[in-house]
């Protein structure tokens, strides 16, 4: 995309257009000539690292696959909302608007970029158009995906990327995907397939040589960088090829490079089809050059909606002039931004250009597409209204997958288990010194046995109800996102958190041996007789 901004190569202009893709040469994937992440390109080189062991799952013929492995293009899917505004109810009793009466649409291959100072609502907003707005929170207005309201199925025909990625530590690359895929994915899929979806995701966001990297964790092993933690995010949203993702600030927290090799990937699937809501903070022109549509939000309202190109000539028309050399992003930001000790001067100043974008053809254009769009859903009944047949994996097969992820969990917590052996020796050695010699067939020995029951049986419900107390509050951030995102229920959450606590005492022979770096799961090298990956990826 180029623009003429009038400020000398300082705005949105791209100077070298061999390496940015054209925003309007949608249909060429080519054309993202600097990305590692392009999707359609099977003559790329396969990785293989000649340190690790293949397991048989592991794609013989990777270019085979990857033409393949795909589900073919996309759903196409068009969002598109109406004078949406959310409230939230704050502890006073008093309704808090974080968002007012915003409209916007989506369109199928594009990608919108949605910007604004921190705290404009950005997060809100997409969370409400996702319908992943957390509980107590009212929406009000018309928000429509495909020609349906917006409701339940959000959670399967569409992916949400967090600001923050959660993962479970212990896990590699592969055994993350592979549990997800067993979670996400609809019942019917074969093992085939899912196996050439996780293998077609890890070589598409160069997550393959580390796919048998821990994602994280504390005890000095290798582990993802943040780049790839952003990368595994997004691949876990895509398992299911959803038309529709929204990435809260994906890029935060990411070098300028790997940002730009970030959006260029988000790029590449708006290519293929996909509509992507992206907020992002303050890009450089080469990356905002990537996306097709851009909506600045400041205290809940919109600031402007069009192409980025034409946000610099709206500014100018309000008098605000982006100085020369000055990166016209991080300009809207700070006109839009709340001025320390001057705040009411600020809001005044956010009031009106919001005011007058209303009233300005930017504006207008909008709406003319918006009210299209709602009339065509009102009047084209027959129109047909894209919805993914999707079936649910059954409940034994997440319940078994989740106990596998948390028996993990236990078993690749040296902490844990260090701990507990020495906990139960001190313990065991106490009380036996204390009933040495009380084993007598009187009143008082039987007395004394009963004594020892109790300890024993206290000890062993009360150490892991205490246990649970402790652990819960750690895992409740992903727990509710998983729950929110509809990956299992409360009930299955419970039985297979509980059935990994009391599986643990069986300990896995191979647990404290092979290095997980080496094989799949529980570190094993491929040939354990009781769990390994190639049984456990069925
Ligand atoms: N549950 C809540 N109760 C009260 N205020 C809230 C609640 N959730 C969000 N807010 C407020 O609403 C405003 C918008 O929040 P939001 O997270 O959408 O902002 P944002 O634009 O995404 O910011 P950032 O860029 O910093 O992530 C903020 O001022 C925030 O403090």
């Amino acid at each position: 995309m180029s623009s003429s901004n009038g400020n000398g190569g300082a705005g949105l202009e791209i100077e070298d257009t061999t390496k940015i893709p054209s925003l309007n040469n949608s249909s060429n994937p080519s054309s993202i000539a600097d990305s590692s992440y392009e999707l359609a390109t099977p003559a790329d080189p396969i990785i293989v690292d000649p340190g690790i062991t293949r397991s048989k799952y592991d794609p013989l013929y990777p270019e085979v696959e990857e033409l393949f492995g795909g589900g073919g293009s996309p759903a196409p899917c068009t969002l598109v909302w109406r004078d949406l505004s959310v409230h939230v109810k704050q502890k006073d009793g008093r309704m808090k608007r974080l968002v007012n009466n915003v409209s916007g649409i989506a369109k199928p291959g594009s990608l919108v970029a949605l910007m604004g100072p921190s705290g404009a609502g950005k997060t809100t907003l997409m969370s409400a158009l996702a319908n992943r707005v957390p509980v107590g929170t009212i929406t009000d207005g018309e928000i429509s995906m495909n020609g349906r309201p917006v409701g339940d199925f959000m959670h399967r025909e569409s992916g949400y990327m967090h600001q923050d990625d959660l993962f479970v530590d212990n896990l590699t690359v592969m055994e993350h995907l592979t549990i997800m895929a067993r979670l996400r994915m609809d019942r019917r899929t074969t093992t085939i397939a899912r196996r050439r979806r996780v293998n077609q995701l890890l070589r598409q966001l160069a997550l393959y040589p580390s796919r048998y990297t821990r994602i994280g964790g504390l005890d000095g092993r290798k582990t993802l960088s943040g780049g790839e933690r952003k990368r595994l995010a997004f691949a876990t949203e895509l398992l299911t090829d959803p038309g529709l993702l929204f990435c809260d600030e994906p890029t935060t927290g990411l070098d300028s490079f790997s940002a730009q090799k970030l959006v260029a990937l988000l790029r590449a699937n708006v290519v293929q089809g996909k509509t992507i809501i992206c907020t992002i903070h303050q890009p450089s022109s080469e990356l905002m050059a990537l996306f097709d549509s851009l909506m600045l939000l400041a205290e809940g309202r919109v600031a402007y909606a069009g192409s980025a190109a034409g946000a610099l000539g709206f500014f100018k028309s309000l008098g605000y002039h982006c100085p020369l050399m000055y990166n016209p992003t991080d300009y809207f930001i700070k006109v839009l931004a709340m001025t320390p000790g001057s705040e009411s001067a600020s809001r005044h100043a956010v009031k009106s250009i919001c005011d007058r974008f209303a009233v300005s053809d930017a504006a207008k254009e909008l709406d003319m597409e918006i009210h299209l769009e709602f009339h065509l859903i009102e009047n084209e009944d027959e129109r047909p209204r894209t919805t993914r047949d999707f079936k649910s994996p059954f409940f034994f097969t997440k319940l078994l997958w989740l106990i596998y992820r948390y028996l993990l969990i236990v078993i690749r917590d040296p902490r844990i288990q260090v701990v507990r052996i020495v906990q139960k020796l001190a313990i065991a050695l106490t009380a036996g010194l204390c009933f040495i010699g009380t084993v007598r067939l009187t009143q008082a020995g039987i007395q004394d046995v009963q004594g020892a029951l109790f300890i024993i049986i206290a000890e062993n419900t009360f150490s892991p109800m205490y246990g649970v107390l402790h652990m819960f509050p750690e895992e409740f951030p992903l727990f509710t996102r998983e729950l929110g995102a509809g990956l299992y229920t409360t009930p299955i959450y419970y039985i297979a958190r509980m059935t990994a606590l009391m599986l643990e005492v069986v300990e896995h022979p191979h647990a404290k041996g092979g290095s997980s770096d080496q094989a799949g799961w529980c570190g094993l090298a491929g040939s354990c007789p009781t769990v390994s990956v190639g049984d456990l990826y069925i």
